[in-house]
């Protein structure tokens, strides 16, 4: 039973040290099969080197499990509110990977400061606020979802496929497994963009002369829209990333 996005959800698990997503066990990908509502997802704790798709856990949205002798990802609950919450996604990257997470333990957002960013991100990456002491001894992974959602109230999670969880790490999410990877690639080197033109312009900006120019909204608009929607005219005809949502 879901063979292939079992494979998928391995190869895009083990993608993450390919691209300097992970350390440790420090992230994990799920699939989402819409048909079954069932969620292929890493098993916790185990190394990407020793992942085969046979270990890859099955749960449904409930969190039972279905398939698979290992645990599941201990953020399994996350996953579960991220799919029940923002239907159309097919599958959830959680990382620390380095600036993603540095924006997310200074509790900000990121700012869209220039095309790269825009290409993939309509507007700044958001920061959830942080989860309060009762909400992290009462369900906290699926609570981490809650203030993810609560997040999302006024935001379309297609054109904005990231969070940062404040204090935690950013989860990330696409149609499909291996998109969730891609898009957690982009959203790691805009991070890290970004923090090398805020420091760059740091002194200034103590100095109260100058701050990061955030990219002017007409130009968000087009670089984002190039690449996204019935407009889209980045890449080939064939090419998925033109007229991908996510
Ligand atoms: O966020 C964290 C740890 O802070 C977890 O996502 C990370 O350790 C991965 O956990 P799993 O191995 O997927 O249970």
């Amino acid at each position: 039973m879901l063979d292939r996005l079992k494979k998928e959800v391995c190869e895009a698990n083990r993608d993450l040290v390919r691209h300097h997503l992970v350390t440790l066990t420090w992230g994990n990908v799920s699939g989402y099969d819409s048909d079954s509502e069932l969620i292929v997802i890493k098993p916790s704790g185990v190394s990407y080197e020793e992942l085969t798709p046979q270990k890859m856990v099955v749960v449904d949205l409930d969190g039972n499990s279905v398939e698979g002798d290992l645990r599941p990802s201990s953020d399994t609950a996350t996953h579960m509110l991220l799919y029940r919450s923002f239907i159309g996604i097919g599958g959830i990257t959680h990382t620390h990977s380095r600036y993603g997470t540095v924006y997310a333990q200074a509790r900000c957002e990121i700012p869209c400061l220039g095309t790269t960013h825009a290409d993939h991100f309509y507007g700044p990456v958001p920061v959830t606020r942080p989860l309060t002491e009762e909400e992290v001894e009462t369900g906290y992974e699926a609570n981490t979802g809650a203030v993810i959602v609560e997040r999302f109230a006024n935001l379309d999670p297609q054109s904005m496929p990231a969070v940062l969880v404040a204090g935690h790490a950013p989860f990330v999410w696409g149609p499909s497994a291996k998109k969730s990877v891609e898009n957690a690639v982009a959203l790691e080197a805009v991070a890290e963009m970004a923090l090398a033109t805020q420091q760059s312009t740091l002194q200034a900006m103590q100095q109260g002369t100058h701050s990061a120019q955030e990219l002017e909204s007409y130009v968000l608009e087009k670089h984002y829209r190039r690449k996204h929607g019935s407009a889209a005219y980045y890449g080939q005809p064939s090419n998925s990333s033109a007229s991908t949502q996510y």
